[in-house]
């Protein structure tokens, strides 16, 4: 058995969340990005939140997203954490950390190697990175586009921080991304889904049981 953590990002309906749960995801991702496929409305977010509370760290995905917004989210929601997916910047996400006492994951999109310096600088005030691959020319999405980057990037990475991989995972190539990467942490969204936004129990256990193989 791998002592892999993994994220189970954009879920938005309680059959899927608890399938997620029960398949021992550690940490579960809630859509606040209204132009995502897998956004989900405040008051759903409190009732999948609550499903979660104290079986998974439950992170709030956002982006760009105002102080009120984030507010709103935290006195509601009661996230453990605020994942940025945006282009906030390290201010931003120290700010964030102080004012709503909550962790923060920032999200670097990666192409090259070179987007790999960005991190270091969040990596100072986040808790955690998630190394996303870059979206595709002219989609709307930052994250959740269900494309890769060429893992080994990631190889003998020294960041003093824990760090995620994500982009284009599944249950079928989850195993070779650990292994070509050698990280301890991944994250997945398209890779569970039937259909753009639509999560799939089954794939989330597949996807569970590949890494707990790996
Ligand atoms: O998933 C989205 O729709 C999304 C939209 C806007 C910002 C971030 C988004 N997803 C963030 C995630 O953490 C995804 O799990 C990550 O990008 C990997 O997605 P995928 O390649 O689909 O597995």
């Amino acid at each position: 058995m791998s002592d892999i953590k993994v994220k189970i990002c954009g879920l938005s309906t309680e059959e899927t969340m608890e399938a997620a749960l029960d398949a021992g995801a550690d940490m579960v991702g809630l859509m606040f990005f209204p132009k995502s496929p897998r956004h989900v409305s405040l008051s759903d977010a409190c009732k999948l939140a609550d499903m979660a509370r104290d079986r998974a760290e439950i992170v709030a995905v956002t982006v760009d997203m105002d102080l009120d917004g984030l507010s709103r989210i935290k006195e509601l929601v009661a996230p453990d954490t605020f994942q940025f997916h945006g282009s906030e910047a390290p201010e931003a996400c120290a700010a964030a950390k102080v004012m709503h006492g909550t962790g923060v994951m920032k999200a670097v999109s990666v192409a090259a190697k070179e987007d790999l310096e960005k991190a270091l600088y969040y990596s100072v005030v986040a808790d955690r990175i998630l190394f996303d691959a870059k979206p595709p020319k002219g989609s709307d999405l930052p994250g959740g586009n269900g494309v890769s980057y060429d893992w080994s990037l990631l190889k003998d990475l020294d960041l003093k921080k824990p760090f995620m991989l994500s982009g284009g995972l599944n249950a079928d190539n989850v195993a070779e991304a650990i292994r070509v990467s050698g990280v301890k942490e991944v994250d997945v969204s398209s890779g569970v889904e039937r259909d753009k936004g639509v999560k799939d129990s089954n794939l989330i256990r597949a996807f569970m049981a590949a890494v707990k193989a790996a």
